[in-house]
């Protein structure tokens, strides 16, 4: 069986913690140990743990195992999702009754059974990842979020953990493909309002005549199309969340209505005089840099104080190349079943050549290629020939995905994007001049930005 998850042994026997640690070492990922509970809070701010094995007794002459009752309230309390399989040199049933009933997973008896243990605790395993996979029902199949065990991604998943359920706006930022809609999704999720919608608005995709209306609705009349009244985006999303993507995209002149109704807590209707009061969690995200839009006046300080109250930034995958590796292989899985194909895993040059590969379009890039891969693939492993590297995204994102005016335009993608850069930077970051000058639409020109990073 593959060496899976993390597993903290927390005991003050020294020699029982180098034993387990050379025992459960073959399967387990991860193994950490503590002498004292007395840490185990501050180990819990850093470390993403997916089961405990628990002694109950830890003040010598004290063997009633309160002092582990205690610490499985508080491994509960600190992460509810984390197994806690607990261990006593003295079997007391009543014990172990109280401990199942206040959260632990298993029991097991010192001296042990090495067996036993492993099974008890793979076990323990099973129920983490089965819990979240029924929390997350509608994102099966390789669809829900795989946070990874990266240093890199370690902060920002407890910082996730912490903010999700208040209702403090928080703004995501983070290159294009990292994986900002998804973890607006999991914040939801996670949050009581999960229950109610989550409505999602592509700042980038709403025209600036229909700003309003858009967001905070019509009623019938008010304007030459309105024929009906029409419900908001706000009002869809009352007692939900509301999730403004690519909000660097809204322009300056209408980024004060949105303030105005985020501060107000309330929006009018077009058409109408009465403000509607609305109650939801906003979310922002974008790839683009606030601050120095704020420097070259085109957000709004105003704005971005109010959206920001929580800055989740989610590293590029060149920065946690130890989930580059675990990504791939849900994803092998997850085309698996969509493409009815049986590949068992990677062969070592494709590893190598994942690991190689500098991912300047994030998970999105490492997704396509392996969803490209597996339909391209014969036999049962995934052959490196099969792994083919978009050419757009051979570029950081940062410096945008184009080629610098002096090098030699290889592809039309190329060609289209330095374009794009060319016009927005000839009309000074205006986009409907932009746009305007390429001929397109505003629409288009968004999307031909979010395609290229730029
Ligand atoms: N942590 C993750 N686990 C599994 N899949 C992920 C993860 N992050 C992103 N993905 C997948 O990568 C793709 C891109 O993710 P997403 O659209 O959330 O990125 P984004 O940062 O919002 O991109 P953009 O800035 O271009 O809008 C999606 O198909 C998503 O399912």
């Amino acid at each position: 069986m593959a060496k899976q998850g993390t597993l903290l042994v927390v005991d003050d026997n020294q020699n029982i913690l180098t034993s387990l640690q050379y025992l459960l070492s073959e399967y387990f990922d991860r193994i950490i140990t503590l002498g004292s509970p007395v840490t185990i809070p501050s180990l819990f701010r850093q470390e993403s743990i997916d089961v405990v094995l628990l002694d109950m007794n830890f003040s010598s002459g004290i063997n009633s195992g309160n002092e582990g009752l205690y610490w499985l309230r508080e491994i509960k309390r600190l992460r509810p999702q984390t197994q806690v399989v607990l261990f006593t040199a003295y079997a007391d049933i009543d014990l172990a009754v109280t401990g199942i009933k206040e959260g632990a997973s298993d029991f097991v008896v010192k001296p042990w059974d090495n067996a036993k243990l492993v099974r008890t605790l793979q076990e323990a395993y099973g129920k983490t990842k089965g819990k979240r996979q029924a929390a997350a029902p509608s994102e099966q199949a390789g669809g829900s979020m795989y946070w990874g065990n990266s240093q890199a991604i370690r902060p920002l998943r407890m910082l996730v953990e912490k903010v999700s359920s208040t209702d403090a706006n928080i703004l995501i930022t983070g290159e294009n493909g990292t994986g900002k809609d998804m973890l607006a999704r999991e914040i939801h999720r996670l949050s009581s309002r999960h229950t109610k919608p989550l409505v999602t608005v592509d700042m980038g995709a709403i025209t600036e005549s229909l700003f309003e209306s858009e967001l905070f609705g019509h009623v019938k009349g008010s304007f030459t199309d309105a024929h009906a009244d029409r419900v908001g985006r706000f009002e869809a999303a009352d007692g939900g969340t509301l999730f403004l993507d690519e909000i660097a995209n809204l322009p300056y002149h209408l980024q004060a209505k949105l303030l105005t109704a985020i501060q107000k807590r309330s929006f009018i209707k077009v058409g109408s005089n009465t403000p509607q009061p609305t109650d939801i969690r906003l979310i922002c995200a974008t790839n683009r840099d606030l601050e120095e839009m704020v420097r070259k006046g085109e957000f709004r300080e105003d704005l971005l104080y109010r959206i920001n109250t929580i800055h989740l930034h989610i590293p590029s995958l060149r920065e946690r190349r130890e989930d580059i590796v675990p990504l791939a292989k849900r994803f092998l899985a997850q085309y698996n079943t969509q493409y009815g194909r049986a590949l068992e895993g990677f062969e070592p040059e494709a590893l190598r050549k994942l690991l190689d590969h500098p991912w300047y379009g994030n998970i999105r890039e490492l997704q396509h290629t392996i969803e490209k891969a597996v339909i391209l693939s014969e036999g049962n492993e995934l052959k490196a020939d099969c792994l083919q590297f978009s050419a757009a995204q051979h570029q950081p994102a940062d410096d945008t995905h184009c080629p610098s005016d002096d090098m030699p335009i290889q592809t039309l993608d190329e060609m289209e994007c330095s374009l794009v850069k060319k016009a927005i930077d000839q009309c000074n970051g205006n986009l409907s001049q932009a746009a305007a000058q390429l001929g397109v639409t505003r629409q288009t020109l968004y999307n031909k930005m979010k395609r290229y990073g730029i």
